[in-house]
């Protein structure tokens, strides 16, 4: 069996309390012979800012250039707020998403039968929910440039964020979009501000070509992202794939997650371009949230979101379906089986902590072995 070569960045918060409980599974899948793994560990964000006074180090980023794959727990927190701005936590991953050229960014809503009731909404306009957000990675507001606050003569001071797009950009992700889209439901919502952006316009445009060019057999249908982020929240199921900018693709997964009944249920995957010869992409594995001060450093948080974060690596860098179905089928199999983090628990639930939560995954798939 090929070893595959993975790097663990778990970050800041409780981003190395979630990597524990997926460092327990890839134990569990290497015991088994479902898996064979080289792990290298680094630090990135706040810890990297400790220990070197930048976010990410050469030495991690050249690990990061070496790995078959990275997982990223989270990074930030308060620790860090009068850090300067270009050694922030985020900016090592901002970094490792740019130069890793990680452009699409799948992060999958899925509502688990059992926590339907976990979610905001009510039961009926969540259960069975499967969407899938595309979202751009390595270009929009986030990277931009100019980015900057100046002094203005009057005392007042000016900030500037840069939103800018090429239609190269564009066009990759929206080939992402519809390449996925054939293997669901064949639908894709493209989501932008044309009506007040000139990157909206252009984004439709191309978006547009695209589709006319090369998947005319996907139902294509444009929703200005305000009215998205709108339409999610009122009848969910609708969607099946939205693609969208780097911006809107963040908040609106931030509002998808809950419609699952929690941001720890949340993976993602960040992938680059499929190289020529070699056939590989680079990738980086990483749940939706972030680094919850809040709830950092008590044991509480939910590890479904990085467990399911080493399913989508599993499934996109080393080919191991069987492996990834079964990590997937144990994340559904707690939840059946009553366990319960405290974001998603409810009366009658078996509640347990992040390492509970870890160990009970690993129970299911040694039931399941
Ligand atoms: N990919 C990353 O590393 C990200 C980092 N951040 C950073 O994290 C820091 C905190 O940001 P916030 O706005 O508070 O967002 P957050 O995602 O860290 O937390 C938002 C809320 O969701 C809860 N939550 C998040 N993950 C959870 C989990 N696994 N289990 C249970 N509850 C969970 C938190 O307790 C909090 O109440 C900031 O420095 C931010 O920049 C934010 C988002 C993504
Ligand atoms: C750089 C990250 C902190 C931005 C973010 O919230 C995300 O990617 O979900
Ligand atoms: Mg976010």
């Amino acid at each position: 069996m090929a070893t595959h070569k993975l790097l663990l960045l778990p970050g800041d918060g409780i981003g190395s309390e979630v990597m524990a409980e997926v460092k327990k599974v890839i134990g569990w899948l290497d015991a088994q012979g479902l898996a064979s793994f080289a792990i290298e560990e680094d630090l990135v964000g706040g810890a990297a800012y400790d220990s070197c006074g930048q976010p990410i180090s050469e030495e991690a980023m050249a690990k990061a250039f070496a790995a078959d794959a990275i997982l990223l727990g989270a990074v930030g927190g308060p620790k860090w707020a009068n850090v300067h701005y270009e050694a922030r936590p985020e900016a090592g991953l901002l970094r490792l998403r740019k130069d890793l050229q990680l452009f699409a960014n799948l992060r999958p809503a899925m509502c688990y039968p059992a926590l339907a009731d976990a979610s905001s909404l009510k039961r009926d306009l969540v259960e069975g929910l499967d969407v899938l957000i595309v979202r751009e990675l390595t270009g929009g507001v986030y990277f931009g440039e100019p980015k900057t606050i100046t002094d203005l003569s009057d005392g007042q001071k000016r900030a500037v964020d840069t939103q800018v797009y090429e239609s190269y950009e564009i066009e990759r992700i929206a080939r992402v979009a519809f390449e996925l889209a054939r293997t669901r439901k064949n639908r894709v919502v493209s989501t932008e501000k044309h009506n007040v952006m000139k990157t909206g316009v252009l984004w439709k445009q191309v978006v547009s070509e695209v589709h006319g060019s090369d998947y005319n057999d996907v139902t294509l249908e444009h929703q200005l992202a305000d009215s998205c982020g709108m339409q999610l929240v009122r009848a969910p199921k609708q969607f099946d794939v939205i693609v969208t900018d780097n911006l809107f693709g963040d908040i609106l997964s931030d509002v998808a997650a809950m419609l699952t009944g929690s941001l720890g249920m949340l993976p993602s995957a960040s992938l680059g371009a499929v190289e020529e010869i070699s056939g590989k992409r680079r990738a980086l594995y990483e749940p939706v949230h972030g680094a919850a001060p809040d709830i950092a450093g008590k044991g509480v948080a939910n590890p479904i979101a990085m467990i399911g974060s080493l399913a989508m690596a599993l499934r996109y860098s080393f080919g191991l379906i069987e492996a990834a179905d079964r990590v997937e089928a144990a994340i559904a199999g707690v939840l059946a089986d009553g366990y319960r983090t405290g974001d998603i628990w409810s009366e009658g639930m078996t509640r347990v902590g992040t390492a509970g939560m870890g160990d009970a995954v690993i129970a299911e798939l040694a039931k399941a072995a």
